[in-house]
């Protein structure tokens, strides 16, 4: 069963620095990351595009290994992707051939231990009820979208990581999910690591924004959110937030 609430993980990062060797040459992507990422925080990840912000996704989720450096979940070192861990990324990456609640159920299924009011929960959790039986290419972008976060929520997640999770999305079903996700987490308490390109959708959303320079990517500023949620884009507050970290990010003051 889906439990009403979660215990959020803490995830920290040592000193962690990774790269790739692209056509022969070593690439540093990562350089010196240090960040305290405390049970229960919505952070949201913004750098220039290509300065290794999926990497560090990555990293924590544990599909690969940082070069130099540690990085714990609650203090223990991550090895290997877990089922407390659980990654989404900007395609909802569903199954065409299996129903909605088949595309939901799915790592219990692989198990062998499908938990038919889990499945049911997170299908509602979403507001997809009524659509368990259809099939992906039946759902608009922002359904499927949803089909892959009750598939992310199924297994109870200590912390969701989101790769530009609503990217794809037209601007209107974006707002609506924006929404929808700010629910999720105050509802059931998980941490959130997520990448946005969107500096708006990063003040709405999250307690903290940690902005990094151009590849290798460094910490530039690390910005506790102040603001009662819900937030509104003309905030004034926002607004002069938004232009500070638009100027981090190397764009003019007048954007
Ligand atoms: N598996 C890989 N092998 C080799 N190089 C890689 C690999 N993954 C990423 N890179 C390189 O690492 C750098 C950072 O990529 P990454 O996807 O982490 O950036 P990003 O900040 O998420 O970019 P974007 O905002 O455009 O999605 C890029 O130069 C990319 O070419």
């Amino acid at each position: 069963m889906v439990n009403a609430t979660t215990t959020p993980l803490g995830i920290q990062l040592h000193n962690v620095s990774h790269g790739y060797d692209i056509g022969g040459r070593f690439t540093p992507v990562l350089e010196n990351v240090n960040l305290n990422i405390t049970p229960g925080e919505f952070i949201a990840l913004l750098g220039p595009s290509g300065c290794g912000k999926s990497t560090l996704l990555r990293l924590v989720t544990g599909l690969e290994t940082p070069h130099a450096g540690r990085i714990l979940a609650d203090g223990t070192p991550i090895t290997s992707p877990g089922p407390d861990r659980i990654v989404m990324f900007q395609d909802p990456t569903l199954y065409p051939w299996r129903s909605v609640r088949a595309n939901v159920a799915l790592s219990q299924d692989i198990s062998g231990r499908v938990d038919n009011a889990a499945v049911d929960a997170a299908i509602t959790m979403v507001g997809l009820q009524g659509f368990e039986k259809a099939w992906p290419h039946q759902l608009s972008g922002g359904m499927a979208q949803r089909a892959a976060l009750a598939r992310a929520l199924v297994n109870n997640p200590r912390l969701l990581i989101l790769d530009e999770p609503l990217g794809k999305l037209d601007s209107l079903t974006r707002l609506t999910m924006q929404t929808e996700l700010l629910r999720l987490w105050q509802d059931r308490g998980f941490t959130v690591i997520m990448v946005t390109h969107d500096v708006e959708e990063a003040l709405l959303l999250a307690t903290r924004i940690i902005t990094f320079s151009s590849r290798p990517a460094k910490v530039i500023s690390d910005l506790t959110i102040d603001l009662p949620y819900h937030r509104h884009r003309d905030d004034p507050h926002l607004l002069a937030l938004r232009r500070d970290i638009l100027v981090q990010l190397g764009h003019s003051e007048d954007w």
